[in-house]
């Protein structure tokens, strides 16, 4: 699938809408350096729809592996991911106060969305510090991340050091992303992270992972449930004016992906610090702290 060569692969390319769903080469803001990470995104309209298409073109579908696969593997992953996702979610949900279901009717599974599943692939690499995926926050609900190598970093709140997160077997990793964060005026945080090349024993090895990204349905209005829930109302007002801006986007989830996406390609990262201030999400930290490369294991 990854070893197709530049010109069949183009074929399933994402496009430059800000669209994520197809083969996606990303650059890492600010330096505009491509990720040597390749992904192949596919969404969960497509899997749900399956064998009609509603995101993709049937010209400009999925890879084969994909298609084959497309009922004994890629649809049993999303549904579960669903599954997983969907518990979290309503668990969040009562924790933050909001009346039961309220989080879950903005990611009904056959509303159209940005979710999707990821798979990555990381080629080896006797670099070990080139960035195989630059510093991002994800940007939607919640992430379900697979992998059984090293290299992904978090870069904790008011911190300059990254810290490695250790894969433990049989274990995924969750992440919060913007989405989830905005709605909750902040109380659930969108983490920061990058990943390296593995380090150590498994340094100059591929790197494979596969995330589940969750999302809003594409109408919901990115803005804290202020008014769904106190606990939510009191985070909010405890923040400053600036932060307070933050926490009502005006954009719908679906813009709010589509920018995000567009201003991290690597075909549209031509304007330096503009591109990559313009494909920030709720993170926020300066400058240097994207540039530096202090580890802490
Ligand atoms: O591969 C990983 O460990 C992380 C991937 C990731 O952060 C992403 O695709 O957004
Ligand atoms: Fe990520």
């Amino acid at each position: 699938m990854f070893d197709l060569g530049a010109e069949k692969k183009m074929k399933y390319e994402q496009g430059n809408e800000g669209i994520s769903f197809g083969q996606a080469p990303m650059s890492s803001p600010p330096d505009g350096e491509l990720d040597t990470t390749e992904v192949l995104n596919i969404a969960k309209d497509d899997v749900l729809s399956w064998p009609q298409l509603v995101r993709r073109t049937s010209e400009h579908s999925y890879p084969l592996p994909v298609l084959s696969q497309m009922e004994h593997t890629v649809r049993p992953f999303v549904l579960k991911s669903l599954e997983v996702n969907n518990a979290i979610i309503d668990i969040f949900n009562d924790k933050l106060g909001l009346r039961k279901g309220k989080l879950m009717e903005m990611h009904l599974a056959n509303e159209l969305s940005g979710c999707e599943a990821r798979i990555l692939r990381n080629s080896a690499t006797l670099s070990t510090m080139k960035l195989a995926i630059g510093s991002h926050t994800d940007f939607g609900s919640l992430s379900i991340l697979h992998n059984r190598q090293g290299g992904l970093q978090v870069l904790p709140p008011g911190s300059e050091t990254w810290q490695y997160v250790k894969p433990i077997p049989y274990h995924s990793i969750c992440n919060v992303g913007d989405a989830l964060s905005i709605l909750s005026g902040g109380i659930l945080r969108s983490n920061l992270h990058r990943v390296l090349p593995p380090p150590s024993s498994q340094a100059n090895s591929e790197r494979w992972s596969l995330v589940f990204f969750s999302r809003p349905s594409n109408t919901t209005i990115l803005r804290a449930l202020v008014d769904d829930s106190p606990v939510i109302a009191e985070a909010l007002d405890k923040k400053d004016v600036d932060s307070k801006k933050m926490f009502d986007t005006g954009a719908t989830a679906q813009e709010w992906c589509e920018r995000r996406v567009r201003n991290r390609r690597f075909a549209n990262n031509t304007q330096g610090l503009d591109n990559w201030k313009a494909s920030r999400g709720t993170e926020s930290v300066d400058l240097a702290s994207f540039r530096s490369t202090t580890v802490k294991s």
